[in-house]
């Protein structure tokens, strides 16, 4: 058995990993990665990105066949699902490229191919090979998609996110299962395609929007589009013609193909986390702190989708980047806000304190998308804003169901992030007509039009 020592082990390099390498390089430290798969970034490769590739040509369909709503006439509209499939991968194989280099560009006596697992609360086993950091291991091995045992019947019809985008055609009809993110984003874009998509979820929320007014009216303009089919748990059999039949109480639809979008567990399993002598919550993930993802009182960081808190990208990269710094003595930035974006349409956004965390004495603005004139102008004016304030006026964060919401998002987070209370954030310079409007509208709703108009 060889042993190596270093300052720093990053134990997988995906976006955390390869933030926390290049940080804690930056700032001095010998760092070593250890990366099992292909190195990058789900984002890039099943995640983010491939994702958006379907959606932007989803958007195309979509407005190809509204278009006749505008006295323009486009339909029917005809998808090419060989080139639409091309299209997707060909872009998704440069952005992966791209991260790919990156992960490449570490020298190779930085870099360590090969599953990591715990040989104790101070060193990693790399096959027969014991690493020993002087001053941290940062954990950033992700998550993995979850396919529920209840779908053994048909497996072989049943496509994760990490599958998906590998299809060469479209299927007529498909089950969506879970109405998270992953699930909503690709129900509607397929929808979109021109397939019958259900979704399933035993839930009552989607994207999981905590404030029940926004989630209401997400549910009521995304239901337009795909069959939802919520509060509901299906079974799956195997149908006489080999498709699959999904049935629950009070119906079933018989479907080609099923995506499971169930939620995305970390993946901690090859760690031996026994061994790291670390305490775990109750589902097995390491107890850490948020602001500086060090797990206890110990020498070991956890940090992107591994930890299960914000599993979002820039929460990943700045994780990684946390770790690193605080694991060689550096301190930890202030928390940013809470934010997350679903990009169906209309976006679904929530930005700080979630509404089930709100002081008693909150105060909530909301602003109605239909009473938008640039909403109304574009054909898209369903939807909901909601901004919370505390009892004084500041901004503690939003729940929002609309068009472009993923900008009016971003200026809530800032807003959020400054410390901006709500009349001087309704006392901006607003640009008429723009959805941004809202936002104003809300502002105004929470402080009263006259403390805000001069
Ligand atoms: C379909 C989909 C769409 C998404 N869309 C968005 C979006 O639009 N916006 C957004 O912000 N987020 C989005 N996300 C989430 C985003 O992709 C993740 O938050 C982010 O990629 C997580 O990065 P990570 O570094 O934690 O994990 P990863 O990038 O998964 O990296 C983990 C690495 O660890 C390695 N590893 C695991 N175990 C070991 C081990 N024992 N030893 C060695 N190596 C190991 C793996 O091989 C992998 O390379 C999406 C996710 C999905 C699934
Ligand atoms: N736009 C984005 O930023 C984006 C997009 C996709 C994913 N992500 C990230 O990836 C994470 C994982 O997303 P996700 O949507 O896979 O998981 P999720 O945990 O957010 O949602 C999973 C959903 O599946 C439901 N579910 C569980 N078991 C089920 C079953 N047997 N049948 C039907 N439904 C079932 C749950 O009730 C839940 O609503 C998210 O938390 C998010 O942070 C982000």
């Amino acid at each position: 058995m060889a042993e190596r020592q270093c300052d720093v082990i990053v134990i997988g390099a995906g976006t955390a990993g390869l933030h926390a390498y290049k940080t804690a390089t930056a700032r001095g430290a010998d760092t070593i990665v250890v990366e099992r798969g292909p190195g990058g970034s789900t984002c890039t490769r099943v995640g983010c990105m491939p994702s958006k590739l379907l959606i932007a040509a989803a958007r195309a369909a979509r407005h190809c066949a509204e278009a006749g709503r505008f006295g323009v006439e486009a339909a029917p509209v005809s998808v090419d699902a060989a080139a639409l499939w091309a299209r997707v991968r060909r872009e998704r194989d440069r952005f992966d490229a791209a991260i790919r280099d990156e992960y490449h560009a570490i020298p190779d006596d930085h870099r360590i191919h090969g599953s990591a697992r715990f040989a104790g609360p101070d060193s990693v086993m790399v096959g027969e090979n014991r690493i020993v950091p002087r001053q941290g291991i940062i954990i950033a091995t992700g998550a993995r998609p979850l396919v529920p045992e209840t779908l053994e019947p048909v497996r072989d019809l049943v496509h994760t996110h990490e599958t998906i985008f590998e299809l060469d055609h479209l299927p007529q009809a498909m089950a969506v299962l879970g109405a998270g993110p992953v699930g909503l984003e690709l129900a509607q874009a397929f929808a979109r395609l021109g397939v019958a998509v259900t979704l399933f979820d035993p839930g009552d929320t989607v994207a999981g929007l905590a404030d029940p007014a926004t989630n209401a009216a997400a549910i009521a303009a995304l239901g337009h589009e795909v069959t939802l089919r919520l509060g509901v748990e299906a079974e799956a059999t195997r149908a006489t013609d080999g498709r699959a039949l999904l049935s629950w109480e009070g119906g079933s639809i018989t479907v080609d193909l099923i995506l499971a979008a169930t939620g995305r567990p970390p993946e901690l399993t090859a760690l031996d986390l026994k061994a790291s002598g670390l305490e775990l919550d109750d589902h097995g993930t390491p107890v850490f702190d948020p602001e500086s993802r060090r797990c206890g009182d110990s020498a070991i960081f956890i940090a992107g989708d591994a930890n299960a808190w914000r599993p979002v990208l820039h929460e990943a990269a700045r994780g990684g980047r946390i770790a690193a710094t605080v694991a060689t003595g550096g301190d930890a930035p202030r928390p940013l806000p809470a934010f997350a974006i679903t990009f169906t349409e209309p976006n679904l956004t929530e930005i700080g304190t979630a509404f089930a965390d709100l002081p008693d004495d909150a105060r909530i603005g909301c602003a109605k998308v239909a009473d938008n004139g640039r909403a109304t102008a574009d054909g898209v004016a369903q939807g909901l804003v909601r901004l919370y304030a505390d009892r004084d006026g500041v901004l503690l964060g939003a729940s929002i169901a609309a068009p472009e919401g993923e900008h009016l998002g971003h200026l809530v987070a800032l807003a959020v992030d400054q410390g901006m209370d709500a009349a001087r954030f309704a006392d901006q310079p607003w640009y008429h007509p723009t959805v941004e409007e809202l936002l104003q509208m809300a502002a105004r709703d929470i402080v009263g039009s006259e403390q805000v108009l001069v």
